[in-house]
């Protein structure tokens, strides 16, 4: 029997670990019934840990999820925190991770399951079997760049700084990731900036436009401004196949894709780094929504996002697509019988289950499609 995969568990705040409850029980399963086994350890990341340690996340952790085969993450922040320092706030901890784990191609599908066409916001005509994936770049941009900060003007006035940057090699390797993904399902990239406003969205279209000629000739190129993008995406969303783009736009268009799909607790998340000698990347799972405090405590959270993202990390980390599928097919089988939490409610409701028992029903679904 292989070695049991070695995960980080950081289930976070607010919603985070009782979402991640739901993965735990599946991680155990897959152990018990289909030999794949994981040794988990958990640790805090987020306002737990500001009120453990006083950090986001401490060095240890760190330590522990640069050595893991992969490291999956629940949810960060809430108002409790709202009044820390800026430095330490919850999110900090997350982009620690993210910065110092060099995980710069985050995958954010958006898949609308058939069952699920009218939990849209959108008419169903517009959003049924959608299939889109936004590859957001995840270390770099708006989050990261220098000088930033609050400075007093000393005039009764205050500027607060951030500040956009991109270099060439960071566009390259965000854009090869996207140009391989595109490859492998309907061959089309969009690249999407603001090269009519910002000199790093120049950068951006004139890199990725140089990349496709030099190696990815074979795929369809595209180009769009981001505010054209979030409109399109609302107006025909199918158009898409894989868009790649930068941080923030990434963060933004991905929330705006998850109501196409009925929620944003339907949208899973991987985080890669490039693959080293032996062509291991390091990795950080998560679902694309947050805390949500308005909901945490009450089980009424969508599990399916976070076993979504336990989903793709056992594909891309691990090669385990059948497991990936058995997952992937159960959450599907447990829509079609309209089971569904609030969020995802809609008109197609026969059954309004809590977390705990969306949980239950994936189960169940997976051990019936493995007999
Ligand atoms: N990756 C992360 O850890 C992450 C991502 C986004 C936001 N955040 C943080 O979360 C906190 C709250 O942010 P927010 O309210 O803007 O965004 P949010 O994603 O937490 O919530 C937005 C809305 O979506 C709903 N929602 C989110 N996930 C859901 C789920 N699984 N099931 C059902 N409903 C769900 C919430 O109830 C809320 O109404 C902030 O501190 C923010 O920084 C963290
Ligand atoms: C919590 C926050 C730092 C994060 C981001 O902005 O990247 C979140 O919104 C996300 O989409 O993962
Ligand atoms: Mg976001």
């Amino acid at each position: 029997m292989a070695a049991n995969k070695k995960l980080l568990v950081l289930a976070g705040d607010g919603i985070g670990p009782e979402v991640m409850g739901e993965v735990k029980r599946v991680a155990a399963w897959m152990g018990s019934q289909r030999a794949v086994g994981f040794d988990i350890d958990e640790a805090l990341v987020g306002g737990c840990s500001i009120d453990a340690n006083g950090v986001p996340v401490t060095d240890a952790t760190m330590d522990k999820a640069m050595t893991v085969d992969a490291v999956l993450l629940g949810a960060v922040g809430g108002p409790k925190w709202d009044g820390v320092d800026f430095s330490i706030r919850p999110e900090a901890g997350l982009l620690r991770l993210r910065k110092d784990m060099e995980l710069f191609a985050n995958l954010r599908p958006a898949l609308v399951y058939p069952a699920l066409a009218d939990a849209s916001s959108l008419k169903r005509e517009i959003v049924e079997g959608l299939d889109i994936l936004i590859v957001r770049e995840l270390t770099g941009g708006v989050y990261f760049g220098e000088p930033r900060g609050i400075t007093d003007l000393g005039n009764g006035e205050r500027r607060g700084i951030n500040t956009q940057v991109y270099t060439t090699s960071e566009i390259r390797r965000v854009a090869a990731v996207a140009f391989e993904l595109a490859r492998k399902r309907g061959n089309r990239l969009c690249s999407v900036e603001k090269m009519n406003v910002m000199e790093s969205g120049r950068l951006w279209r004139e890199e990725v436009t140089r990349l496709h000629q030099e190696q990815y000739s074979d795929v369809q190129l595209s180009h769009m401004l981001a505010d054209n993008c979030a409109m399109q995406l609302v107006r025909n969303p199918k158009q898409f196949d894989v868009i790649v783009t930068d941080n923030l736009f990434g963060d933004m268009l991905s929330d705006e894709a998850a109501m196409l799909t009925g929620s944003l607790g339907m949208l899973p998340s991987a985080s890669l780094g490039a693959p080293d000698a032996a062509g291991r990347r390091k990795a950080l799972y998560e679902p694309v929504h947050g805390s949500a405090p308005d909901i945490a405590g009450q089980g009424k959270a969508n599990p399916i996002a976070t076993l979504l993202s336990f989903a793709m990390m056992l594909r891309y980390s691990f090669d385990l697509g059948t497991e990936a599928d058995l997952i992937e097919g159960a959450v599907s089988d447990v829509l079609d019988r309209g089971i569904r939490t609030a969020d995802i409610a809609g008109t197609g409701a026969a059954q309004l289950v809590s977390t705990g028992d969306m949980g239950t029903a994936i189960l169940e679904a997976m051990a019936q499609r493995s007999r």
